[in-house]
């Protein structure tokens, strides 16, 4: 198939339900393959540009473009200058692509193509996260809101949420201990797919066992019989902390012996075993990443083992010093939230029948307390640590994998990570930077 036969069919589409321009790039020629990498010059200005999403799809790199209040003509329009205009700004080897971009639009007829095979959902789902006000929970919902609409995805938690999270689109109280009033949501929201965020981590949930169990384990019981019983596409979160002192560490294949030593662990290797049985038995569209331990700017972590790597880059910022609670040698796969939320969306709108597994590890890359003072006295060579060990969260490192094997996802539904290290610390500094200047000015 020629490229622009390619470009036709699959690389510039209009949805006209979502107002959403999706914007693809396909291999453009041997020599120079546009992969995640290939495609940087105008991947970063399509990002600076707009507020895009993007996903990588086998060897397509996707963009979409979403307008949700303007009207079609205006929304068709408006899509076709952002791509003419972040083309024109990409530089060298995107020529094949501005004639095709040149000659799109030019005919109605484009505007009736078929939607490329992954975005064939005539309706957006309805989603509701669980959880919602934690360390992942407000991101992912910004994202799944530019993707399918506003009002169609609903975060909720036990928490008052802050204002500008009750500002951006629908919130409500959800306890998932409370399986009547989970019902009641589900019911009168008419949800399709449920992210079942809520969760008890690793060293919170070792100072009070009783309350982990509870939510990690009653509370699933809970989500799996709500989203069986409704037909629900059920997204649960695993974790590096299902592997153990026993599981091959470096790095943890997705089939391996798994003792985990705490509750957190625990929980989330039955919520994998669960999940996967309800799939088998009552036909559940169970989906599970194993996240490693997620970076974030602007939300703070929930009291897990991996959290210091989250308040190093504030106190860098803020004061210069840091006093770190887990030894200066401890290797653990870590991930930045963007590359985290959009593994989630990706996963959740893989088709079915591309999951070989339902439970899939996801790796981007892995650090060492002293690998990320490093990195961040780059920036700000200033930077002062210390380490004083909280035994309890070291003993819970020293049991979790250094890196997790993530083929199976590369392989099934085109996960790629775009974060190494170095770009994940320059990204924090700079929206750490910048949201505190931002805070002064106000
Ligand atoms: N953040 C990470 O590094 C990381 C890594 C691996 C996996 N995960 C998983 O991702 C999910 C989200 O993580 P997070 O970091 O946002 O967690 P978090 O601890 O920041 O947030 C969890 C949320 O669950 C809510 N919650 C507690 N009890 C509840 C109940 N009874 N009903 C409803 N909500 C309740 C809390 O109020 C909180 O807002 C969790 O399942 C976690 O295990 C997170
Ligand atoms: C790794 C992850 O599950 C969480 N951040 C924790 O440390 O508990």
């Amino acid at each position: 198939m020629s490229t622009e036969m390619q470009l036709n069919t699959y690389g510039l589409y209009f949805e006209s339900l979502n107002r959403m321009f999706v914007f693809s790039l396909p291999s453009l020629s041997s020599r120079q393959p546009i992969t995640a990498r290939g495609s940087a010059p105008l991947a970063t200005r399509l990002l600076s540009l707009f507020n895009t999403t993007r996903w990588v799809k086998e060897s397509q790199v996707v963009f979409s473009f979403c307008f949700p209040r303007l009207t079609l003509k205006r929304c068709a329009t408006l899509g076709m200058q952002c791509l003419r205009g972040a083309v024109k700004h990409a530089g060298s080897g995107v020529e094949r692509l501005t004639s095709a971009v040149r000659g799109f639009g030019s005919s109605s007829q484009h505007f009736r193509a078929s939607p490329p095979p992954w975005c064939t959902d005539a309706d957006p789902p309805k989603v509701l996260i669980t959880g919602g006000l934690g360390q992942l929970g407000v991101g992912l919902a910004k994202l799944l809101r530019r993707r399918f609409g506003k009002n169609n995805v609903i975060l909720s938690d036990i928490r008052k949420p802050p204002s500008h999270v009750d500002h951006n689109g629908p919130f409500i109280f959800s306890d998932i201990l409370d399986y009547k009033n989970l019902r009641e949501i589900v019911v009168n929201n008419n949800i399709s797919w449920l992210v079942h965020y809520s969760a008890v981590l690793s060293a919170v949930g070792e100072n009070n066992v009783a309350l982990a169990r509870e939510v990690n384990i009653t509370g699933l019981h809970n989500i799996l019989d709500i989203a069986t019983e409704h037909g629900l596409r059920l997204f649960v979160p695993s974790t590096i902390g299902a592997f153990g002192p026993s599981s091959p560490r470096d790095p943890a294949p997705e089939l391996c012996v798994q003792r985990p030593r705490t509750i957190y662990g625990v929980s989330k290797v039955h919520a994998e075993l669960m999940g996967e049985y309800y799939h088998h038995r009552y036909g559940l569209d169970f989906r599970c990443l194993r996240y490693p331990g997620i970076i974030s700017a602007d939300s703070q972590p929930g009291g897990g083992t991996t959290d210091y790597a989250v308040q190093i880059f504030h106190a860098a910022v803020k004061t210069g010093r840091f006093e770190c609670n887990l030894r200066g040698d401890t290797r653990l796969p870590m991930m930045y939230i963007d590359d985290c939320l959009r593994a989630t969306l990706e996963f959740l709108e893989a088709p079915a029948a591309s999951l070989l597994g339902r439970t899939y590890n996801i790796n981007a890359t892995s650090f060492t307390p002293r690998d990320l003072v490093r990195e961040i006295q780059k920036g700000l060579p200033d930077l002062e640590v210390t380490y004083n060990v909280d035994p309890i969260r070291q003993a819970i490192a020293d049991g979790w994998p250094m890196a997790l094997e993530d083929t199976a996802a590369r392989r099934d539904w085109g996960w790629k990570h775009e974060y190494g290290l170095s770009e994940l610390v320059r990204t924090m500094l700079t929206h750490i930077a910048t949201g505190n200047q931002l805070a002064q000015t106000y």
